[in-house]
């Protein structure tokens, strides 16, 4: 959730590199020291465990509750008051952005620390086990903070009411919003236009994978105190998608990753600057606002500086178009095959950790320099061959220092050449957003049908929003990353583009 650096957390808890080669277990019988909550439902789940991404139809979890209702609120902060949380000027409550959110309850000021969550409150790598076994298994492989605390969740999720965290859990999203719940065939159709797919694909890879490490290393081992009925992919999904969507990295905690109740119930807001840390002084997790709020007004922290395709991988939302200043996109570059001189441009790249393809974020505020050199050195032609390593050093952004490129007699070649790139880019978002307008799909019922059209809202409005930054590159003055001055973009055939990007400014 909202961390103070823009680090993005990934599991550690490497999985193999082809996680469909590894062994498939037998179901394990069920444990007699954990009273698991499983349901028919999560069982069955797990007999297709192997490719969740593909199943159509999304089994959930049997403990936490919808998230669209308050069934566990009360509850939530009666335990959280009895354990120590002192009054709030907050309150959950429905809200009209993220569903559940803290809202002020009396006049909150600007520069005001909030909050105040006690550190014996927050949900840590260090924290006891309910299930002291299970825990120590878990020690004694030296398993890594994510796959941890997946592992953790779904423990205590387990025992129910032998679980301190048993109002907490009630209380999570049974389904997180998460792109980890999309199929396959999903991510297929409706982020075909957009980077954010390969990264949810290999992301789902490597929940999977996880997963399959922590069967194949440590559950098959201890069949009773892992019971595949409790210790699925269905619930590690779960369990996945809570932290990718609620885990904090509290820096003044020396990194430390944490679950804080309470405090995971802020949304974002992309205009905030708020984040939550550990508070030395007050001795618990406080945020500290940057801007006053009335009483019933939705109070929101910063997640971290993210773009909206990151906001939807983690989060599973995205903010309003043109409203998030972080917001960028993955913009793929190309050697050109034909060019007499690739081979030794490939050398090049590759002497210094790049390909003959490469990905650079394109931002609402400029594109990097690195972009312009791999540019530089697409476009210089063979008698230039001498300097094709320089260019392939500062396009790695490897050198000590920020090269200074100066190449005026291929400036405009290289503009030119994103600017194509840019353009062939904008195709493929614009074809996939008219094709979307007109398909009309066969639900199997209601459902189902409001799931496909929340989906695909989500991935109109992450094409809408990536494909104006697009737009915006090839059209603004922006920053020129070689001379750090503003100029004006001049390449040929800018005047033509001028009418759609007025167009794209108001979809
Ligand atoms: C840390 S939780 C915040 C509390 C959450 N709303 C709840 O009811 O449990 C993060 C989740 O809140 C929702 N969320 C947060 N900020 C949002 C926003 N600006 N717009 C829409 N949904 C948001 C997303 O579902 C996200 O996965």
């Amino acid at each position: 959730m909202a961390t103070t650096t823009t680090t993005a957390l990934h599991p550690q808890f490497r999985p193999p590199s082809h996680p469909r080669a590894t062994r498939r277990l037998r179901p394990c019988p069920s444990s007699s020291s954990v009273r698991p909550r499983f349901s028919v439902r999560a069982a069955a789940a797990s007999a297709s465990a192997s490719a969740p991404a593909q199943r159509e139809v999304v089994a959930g979890v049997p403990w936490g509750c919808e998230i669209e209702s308050l069934e566990s609120a009360a509850s939530l902060e009666r335990w959280l008051t009895a354990s120590g949380l002192p009054e709030q000027r907050l309150a959950l409550e429905k809200v009209d952005i993220g569903e559940r959110g803290l809202v002020a309850l009396k006049n909150v000021r600007n520069g005001e620390k909030l909050l105040f969550v006690p550190p014996t409150l927050v949900i840590t790598a260090d924290s006891e086990w309910s299930n002291r076994e299970v825990g120590d298994v878990m020690k004694r492989y030296s398993v890594p903070d994510w796959p941890l605390l997946a592992t953790y969740l779904i423990s205590e999720a387990s025992l129910e009411g032998s679980s301190k965290w048993r109002s907490y859990i009630d209380a999570l999203p049974r389904q997180p919003y998460s792109l980890l719940y999309w199929t396959r065939t999903e991510i297929d159709a409706y982020l075909v236009a957009s980077p954010i797919r390969e990264r949810a694909i290999s992301r789902i890879g490597d929940v999977i994978g996880t997963y399959n490490d922590l069967r194949d290393r440590i559950f098959s081992k201890y069949p009773d105190l892992f019971p595949e009925k409790v210790y699925n992919m269905e619930n590690f999904r779960w369990s996945f998608g809570i932290l990718f969507s609620r885990l904090v990295r509290l820096e003044s905690m020396d990194g430390k990753v944490a679950l804080v109740p309470w405090a995971d119930m802020l949304n974002h807001s992309p205009e905030v600057d708020a984040f939550l840390d550990y508070d030395k002084s007050s001795q618990g997790i406080v945020f500290t606002t940057d801007r006053s709020y009335q009483p019933g007004e939705q109070v929101f922290i910063s997640y971290g500086k993210k773009s909206s395709g990151e906001l939807l991988l983690s989060y599973g939302f995205v903010p309003k178009e043109g409203t998030n200043p972080n917001d960028s996109v993955e913009f793929l570059v190309s050697l050109n095959k034909s060019d007499e001189c690739y081979k030794e441009k490939l050398q090049a790249l590759k002497k210094h950790g790049l390909s003959e393809s490469e990905s650079f974020p394109l931002r609402v505020t400029g594109w990097p320099v690195e972009l312009m050199a791999y540019a530089f050195l697409v476009v210089s032609p063979p008698e230039m061959i001498q300097r094709f390593e320089e260019m392939a050093v500062a396009a790695s952004n490897k050198g000590s220092s920020k090269p200074a490129l100066n190449y005026p007699e291929l400036d405009e070649q290289a503009l030119q050449f994103i600017l194509d790139c840019c353009e062939s880019s904008i195709k493929k978002y614009t074809k996939y957003l008219e094709g979307a307008k007109g398909s009309a799909e066969v639900s199997i019922n209601t459902k189902q049908a409001n799931r496909t059209l929340l989906l695909k809202q989500l991935a109109r409005d992450l094409c809408i929003s990536e494909r104006r930054i697009l737009y915006r590159s090839q059209y603004f003055q922006f920053h020129h990353p070689i001379a750090g001055e503003l100029r004006c973009l001049l390449a040929k055939g800018i005047l033509q583009y001028q009418a759609k990007i007025f167009g794209a400014a108001t979809e």
